[in-house]
């Protein structure tokens, strides 16, 4: 099942630099791990936003709800998914 989820990220001000940078370095690894699993299909920035749009390819819910809460950054996230479905114009499906 294909999701679009929009990941909004607000980082406190206030964070240990040191802790910030191995939260960062934390979802950066957790991200790429599950892009080469080939769960997590891309991940494209919002220009201007500290914000991501990413695409997901996984089995069902109950696993997108899995990788998500298990984002290091999850608690400094709001998101928004998207279930995606088919469209009938897509030449790819000619
Ligand atoms: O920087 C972001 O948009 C948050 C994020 C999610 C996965 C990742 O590597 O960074």
């Amino acid at each position: 099942m294909l999701f679009a989820v929009r990941m909004d990220v607000s980082v406190p001000q206030d964070m240990d630099a040191q802790a910030k940078a191995e939260l960062l370095a934390a979802e950066k690894d957790y991200s790429q791990d599950l892009q080469r699993k080939g769960e997590w299909q891309s991940i494209w920035r919002c220009v201007g936003e500290y914000a991501n749009i990413s695409i997901f390819d996984v089995a069902g819910n109950e696993r997108l709800h899995e990788i998500l809460w298990g984002l290091p950054l999850f608690p400094y996230m709001t998101m928004d998914i998207t279930p995606l479905a088919e469209h009938p114009s897509d030449i790819s499906l000619d």
